[in-house]
């Protein structure tokens, strides 16, 4: 399999060369140059197979330069430190399946592709010999599941810049306390999408980018959107076993559509997705576009649901990609089009295309909070607010001919703020948060300053 740039200078990489380059020297980003099409029966027998075999089947479509039994190796690695036997277990509550993908490390989807990613970046630099300076941004939950994915790794080091203040208290100190030499917390003066304009400008200085050696481990890096299409299969798998049904809808809380961009891909690979249902909070550019075509910037404002607080989606550019026909020229024009006025037009047949693929539905405040509340009050089931604005938003666009797979991002515990609002007590807390208060924390606070940041890179790089 070779990759290309949505941007059209950079071709015909390998997946090692893709995955080291992050985003692509040409400022896009990189993806498959084609896709596989299972057949049905191709699909029926991935639906048996256990989570590690499931992953090494779908990865290896998209890998040839990894021999086979290294990267099955990998994935057992990665998968074995979870705490639950199906890895992402698919649980029936009230009507809906809820995907739990939050039984890693860190209590968060990031974790089904940051503990494959951190295993893949050391078994690449064994190979090579080399270093890797890791750059990333987060809005709480990539943070610190990449840190744990490489923390205490040889040669390499790990900056990851997070909004100050407008993260969770549990996922501030989920990062704030790995303070193994190699782990660098900023603390940015700003939002999600400065911290993340931070690291794309970082990475488009390609001289620095290549002296420094800097690795990707937000979801511009491919093998982050090809970790994450895997559980896709898995749901539908659980799901057709139990139900036997044809189709499916996935509802997904978005933010940086990285997530449902993955859903995206498994569904043009054949799996049958009905419709991936597109679900966000306030910050809704994303559900605005699927609903009106209306894709203009908005100012982020804070929600209950903070890792979603997002405007300026880094995978729209994949999606833009394919919805572009797949035209480099276009793409560059339209991603200079949104940086000079903030907003882009689409033709009525577009958004029509647009709609073939996905429903959506922005969900606020009260609605997160009645959804959490009624959920618990029928199932003794606790959500986290990311998962309850997508359980609202499958509720809501679902037309009831198929089951609805709701995609449970994290474990509520990260998010107790909005849950006691919601049912007036702290959810459970998981063994790997307790005692998390007490421990030594580490982080530098830093202005929203892509030099400053740099040079605070530089000083520190290894
Ligand atoms: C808990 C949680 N849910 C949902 C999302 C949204 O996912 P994506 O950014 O891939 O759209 C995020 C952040 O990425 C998150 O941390
Ligand atoms: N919600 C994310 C934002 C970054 O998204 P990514 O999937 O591109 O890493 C977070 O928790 O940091």
């Amino acid at each position: 399999m070779r990759y290309q740039s949505t941007r059209g200078k950079v071709n015909g990489l390998s997946f090692r060369e893709a995955v080291l380059m992050g985003l692509a020297d040409d400022g896009g980003l990189l993806l498959p140059e084609t896709l596989p099409r299972l057949s049905s029966g191709d699909l029926e027998s991935l639906y048996r197979l256990d989570y590690p075999e499931l992953a090494f089947q779908i990865i290896s479509h998209f890998v040839d330069d990894i021999p086979s039994a290294d990267l099955s190796r990998l994935l057992n690695r990665s998968y074995a430190g979870f705490t639950h036997p199906d890895v992402t277990p698919l649980v029936h509550r009230d009507g809906v399946y809820i995907l739990e993908l939050f039984h890693g490390p860190t209590l968060a989807f990031k974790d089904v592709a940051l503990q494959f990613l951190g295993n893949l970046f050391e078994y690449l630099l064994e190979k090579s010999g080399q270093t890797m300076n890791i750059i990333g941004a987060t809005s709480g939950d990539t943070g610190s599941a990449a840190i744990h994915g490489v923390r205490g790794k040889k040669n390499i080091n790990i900056f990851i810049l997070h909004p100050q203040g407008k993260v969770s208290p549990v996922q501030e100190l989920q990062m704030t306390t790995v303070t193994d030499d190699n782990v660098f917390n900023l603390a940015v003066d700003g939002t999600f999408d400065d911290a993340q304009a931070i690291v794309k400008e970082i990475f488009g200085d390609v001289a620095f980018k290549n002296r420094l050696n800097l690795g990707a481990i937000n979801s511009i890096n491919w093998a982050r959107v090809l970790a994450q299409v895997v559980y896709y299969f898995y749901a539908f798998g659980r799901l057709r076993r139990e139900t036997g049904c044809e189709k499916a809808y996935f509802s997904v809380p978005t933010g940086n559509f990285g997530d449902i961009f993955a859903g995206y891909i498994a569904r043009s690979m054949g799996l049958p997705i009905h419709k991936l249902i597109l679900a966000t909070n306030e910050n809704n550019i994303l559900s605005r576009f699927v609903e009106q075509g209306d894709y203009s910037l908005g100012s982020v404002v804070s929600t209950l649901s903070p890792s979603m607080d997002i405007q300026v989606a880094s995978n729209f550019e994949r999606y833009l990609f394919f919805l572009l026909q797949r035209d480099p020229e276009a793409v560059n024009k339209a991603m200079a089009d949104f940086k000079k006025d903030g907003r882009l037009h689409f033709s009525p047949e577009q958004i029509a295309r647009v709609q073939e693929d996905f429903l959506a539905q922005s969900v606020d405040r009260e609605q997160t909070l009645a959804t959490i509340r009624d959920f618990h009050a029928d199932t003794g089931y606790v959500l986290d607010p990311h998962t309850a604005v997508g359980v609202h938003a499958g509720r809501c666009r679902s037309g009831g001919e198929y089951p609805v797979v709701c995609l449970a991002t994290a474990h509520p515990a990260k998010f107790k703020e909005a849950v006691v609002q919601a049912i007036g007590r702290e959810p459970q807390r998981p063994e790997s948060l307790q005692g998390l208060e007490e421990r030594q924390k580490r982080c530098r606070t830093i202005s929203a300053d892509a030099a400053a940041v740099r040079e605070f890179i530089e000083q520190n790089a290894c």
